[in-house]
C-alpha cells in the first residue's frame, strides 16, 4: 500500500527521566529546542521528544511560526488555552490516591458520531454518544459531542462561525447540558432532509459518504476553531471516533493535519460499534474526500472473489472507510472484551480480521455502560408504575397489565410474556424468533415484538400478529416510549442475536428486572450469566450454536423455570436488578486507553 506511512509501535520508554510527572511539550517548547530544529522528530516519549516536566501545568501556550495558514487564528490566540490539565487531576491530598469517581488525569475529549440520543438515534450507537459523554464529564474531563444537526434542536444556539470544508459551507450550533459541550454541524443540504438519518424509502442516500466526511472534517475543526463557553479546546485533545461515519476523523488527522503540526498532541481512538458497516464506495468518489493523492492507499480495499457483492466495487477494488479508521487511528476500542476477540476472526471481523489482528496490541473491549437516568425504573415516565427492588413484584405486575391492556392482549399475570426490541435484520435474529413462533405460541405464553427494517422480517411481524392475535403482538415502527413500556411490563426478553458487540436491551432488561434469554455471543456472552439452578447464580439463559434448536430449548428451560419454580425465576429478576451496568466502571476503563493512547507515539504520522 502507497500513500501512507505508519510509526512502528515502541515499547514505553523506560528511562528514568520518563518516570517522572510529565505533560506534553509545548510548541513553543518544541521550537526552542535545538533537535527539534536538527530532526523534526519530537513526538516521542520522553523529556528530548516532546515532553516536559510537568512542573508549572500545561496551560496557555500554543502558538507556533510553523502552523498551515488555516489555523492561525490559534497562533494568535493569547487568551489561555481552557486546557483542563491545569487544574491537575483530582488527587486526595491526604491519601495521595485519585478521588473515587474522578479520573486520575483529565482530558479534553472529542466525540464525533452520526447519532447522538436524545436528538438523534436509530440504534445503541446513539444511546452510547448520549450517555458516556456525560460519565465523563461527571469525572472531570471536558468533553464535546459532535454529531450532525439533522434538524432544528430545541434549545441549542448558533456559534458566530461560518466555515467552508469539502466546498460547502458549515455552521455549528452548541449546547451545555449535563456537564458536556454538544455541538450540532449545519448544513442544511446534506443534514436537514426529510427522510431518516441514512436513507429514506428509496434506499441510502448516495451522498453518505460525503455527509460524514464533512461532518469528520468539522469535527477536527471545531476544537482549533470554536471559541465555546470554557475558551478554545485547542490542539491537545482526544477525539473518539464511532463507527464508519466518524472514520474520516483518524484518516484527516494524520493526512491533512500532523504533516502541518496540527494536532501533534492530539490522539484519536476508533470505537467500533458494528464491524458489519463499513462504509464501502466506489474507488472513484476519493477525489471528494479532499485528501492528497498518496493517501488513496489509507483508504483502498481490494475484496477476494467470493466477496465482490457491491455492483460499485471495480475488480472488487473499493473505498473502505472503517479500514482507514482502523489503519490510522492511534487505537481501536470496541464495545465489550468479548467482541474485541470476534472480530479478530474470521467468523467475526467481515473481511477485516487481518488487519484488526494486526492491531491487537491496541486494541481493546470494553463493556457499555447504561444511561441511569433514562433507563431507570425507579423514575422512568415513560411507564405505568415506577418501582424498585424493593417494591418490584408489585410494581412489575401493574407494568405487565398495563403493557397487555394497552396492545389489546388479555390481561391475565400469570401467563408468561415475552418481548423484543430491535432492528430487523439478519444480525438481530428475528428470524429466529419467527420460526420458533409456531413452537412457542403453542404454549400458554404472550409474545411482543417492535422492530423496525427490512421489509420481508415487517411483513413476518405482521404475519405474526394476524396468525396470533390473542397471543401475539408484531409492531412495527420505532417507538422509544414503547420500548420502555415492553422492558418493564415483560418477564423475559428475547436476544437471539446472531452477532452482537455490546447490546444494550439486555441491560435494560436486567436493569427491569426482565430475564434475557440470549444467543452467547460478543457482548451477550459478557454481560448475561447463564442461570445455573444448582448454585443459584445467574441473570438470564444464553444459547449456543445460534440454532433453532439450541433456541427452542433455551425457551422450554426459561419457561420451565416461570412456571415450575417461580422462586428461582424471582431471584433471577433480583439478580438482574442489582447488575451495576452504570457507566463508571467502563469510563474508567476509558480513561485507561485514553492514558496509553497518550503515552505512544502517534500511530501514523
Ligand atoms: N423499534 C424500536 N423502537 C424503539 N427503540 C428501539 C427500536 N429498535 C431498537 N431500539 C433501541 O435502539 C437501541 C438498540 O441498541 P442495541 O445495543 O441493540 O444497538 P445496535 O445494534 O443498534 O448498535 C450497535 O451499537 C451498540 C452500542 O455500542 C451495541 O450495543 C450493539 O451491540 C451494536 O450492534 C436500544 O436502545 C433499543 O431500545
Amino acid at each position: 500500500m502507497s500513500g501512507w506511512q505508519v510509526v512502528v509501535h515502541r515499547a514505553p520508554c523506560t528511562t528514568p527521566v520518563c518516570s517522572t510527572s510529565y505533560r506534553p511539550a509545548t510548541l513553543s517548547e518544541r521550537a526552542a529546542c535545538p533537535q527539534q530544529r536538527q530532526r523534526n522528530l519530537h513526538s516521542g516519549l520522553c523529556r528530548h521528544r516532546g515532553y516536559a516536566p510537568d512542573l508549572a501545568g500545561c496551560g496557555a501556550e500554543q502558538s507556533s511560526s510553523s502552523f498551515v495558514a488555516r489555523v492561525s487564528s490559534l497562533e494568535q490566540s493569547t487568551s489561555p488555552s481552557p486546557n483542563v490539565h491545569a487544574e491537575g487531576p483530582d488527587i486526595d491530598p491526604s491519601t495521595g490516591q485519585a478521588i473515587p469517581g474522578k479520573a486520575k488525569t483529565r482530558f479534553n475529549i472529542v466525540f464525533v458520531s452520526s447519532e447522538v440520543a436524545p436528538w438523534s438515534k436509530t440504534g445503541g450507537l446513539g444511546d452510547v454518544c448520549g450517555s458516556l459523554p456525560p460519565a465523563l464529564a461527571a469525572r472531570g474531563h471536558r468533553v464535546m459531542v459532535i454529531a450532525p444537526m439533522y434538524k432544528e434542536y430545541k434549545g441549542t444556539k448558533a456559534l458566530d462561525l461560518e466555515i467552508e470544508i469539502l466546498g460547502t459551507p458549515i455552521s455549528y450550533y452548541h449546547l451545555h447540558e449535563r456537564g458536556v459541550d454538544w455541538l450540532f454541524v449545519d448544513n442544511p443540504g446534506c443534514f436537514q432532509r426529510p427522510g431518516g438519518l441514512y436513507g429514506d424509502t428509496a434506499g441510502t442516500y448516495g451522498d453518505n459518504q460525503y455527509r460524514f466526511a464533512l461532518l469528520s472534517q468539522a469535527a477536527l475543526e471545531a476544537p482549533l476553531q470554536l471559541q465555546l463557553p470554557g475558551g478554545r479546546y485547542g490542539e491537545d485533545c482526544l477525539f473518539i471516533a464511532n463507527d464508519w461515519h466518524a472514520s474520516m476523523t483518524a484518516v484527516y488527522l494524520a493526512g491533512k493535519y500532523r504533516p502541518h503540526g496540527v494536532y501533534s498532541d492530539a490522539r484519536c481512538i476508533l470505537a467500533i460499534h458494528n464491524l458489519r458497516h463499513q462504509g464501502v464506495f466506489p474507488p472513484g468518489t476519493f477525489k471528494t474526500l479532499g485528501l492528497p493523492g498518496n493517501w488513496y492507499g489509507s483508504l483502498e480495499w481490494q475484496y477476494p472473489p467470493h466477496q465482490r457483492q457491491g455492483a460499485y466495487e471495480e475488480e472488487g477494488r473499493a473505498i473502505n472507510t472503517l479500514k482507514g479508521g482502523i489503519i490510522t487511528s492511534d487505537r481501536v476500542c470496541t464495545v465489550s472484551p468479548g467482541y474485541a476477540w470476534e472480530i479478530q476472526t474470521p467468523e467475526g471481523g467481515w473481511g477485516l480480521e487481518g488487519l484488526l489482528r494486526s492491531r491487537a496490541y491496541a486494541l481493546n473491549g470494553v463493556l457499555n455502560g447504561i444511561d441511569d437516568e433514562e433507563w431507570n425504573p425507579q423514575s422512568d415516565p415513560h411507564i405505568d408504575t415506577q418501582y424498585n427492588g424493593s417494591t418490584f413484584s408489585r410494581g412489575k405486575a401493574a407494568n405487565k397489565a398495563a403493557l397487555q391492556r394497552e396492545l389489546g392482549l388479555p390481561e391475565r399475570p400469570d401467563v408468561p410474556l415475552f418481548g423484543f426490541i430491535g432492528r430487523l435484520d439478519y444480525q438481530k435474529g428475528a428470524d429466529l424468533i419467527l420460526a420458533a413462533a409456531p413452537w412457542l405460541l403453542a404454549q400458554d405464553v404472550q409474545l411482543i415484538c417492535l422492530g423496525t427494517g427490512e421489509s420481508g422480517l415487517e411483513g413476518g411481524m405482521r404475519w405474526l400478529e394476524n396468525t396470533y392475535p390473542d397471543k401475539a403482538r408484531g409492531w412495527v415502527g420505532f417507538n422509544v416510549p414503547m420500548s420502555h413500556k415492553i422492558t418493564a411490563g415483560c418477564d423475559l426478553q428475547l436476544m437471539p442475536s446472531r452477532f452482537e458487540p455490546c447490546g444494550l436491551n439486555q441491560l435494560y432488561a436486567m436493569r427491569y428486572g426482565t430475564v434475557p434469554v440470549a444467543h452467547a455471543t460478543g457482548g451477550l456472552r459478557d454481560t448475561v450469566l447463564p442461570f445455573n439452578p444448582w448454585d443459584g447464580t445467574g441473570t438470564g439463559w444464553t444459547f449456543s450454536p445460534c440454532t433453532q434448536e439450541a433456541f427452542t430449548s433455551a425457551l422450554a428451560n426459561a419457561l420451565q423455570t416461570f412456571h415450575a419454580h417461580p422462586d428461582s425465576f424471582h431471584a433471577l429478576q433480583q439478580r438482574g436488578l442489582r447488575r451495576d451496568s452504570s457507566w463508571n466502571k467502563a469510563a474508567a476503563e476509558y480513561e485507561q486507553i485514553f492514558e496509553w493512547a497518550k503515552f505512544d507515539r502517534p500511530y501514523c504520522s
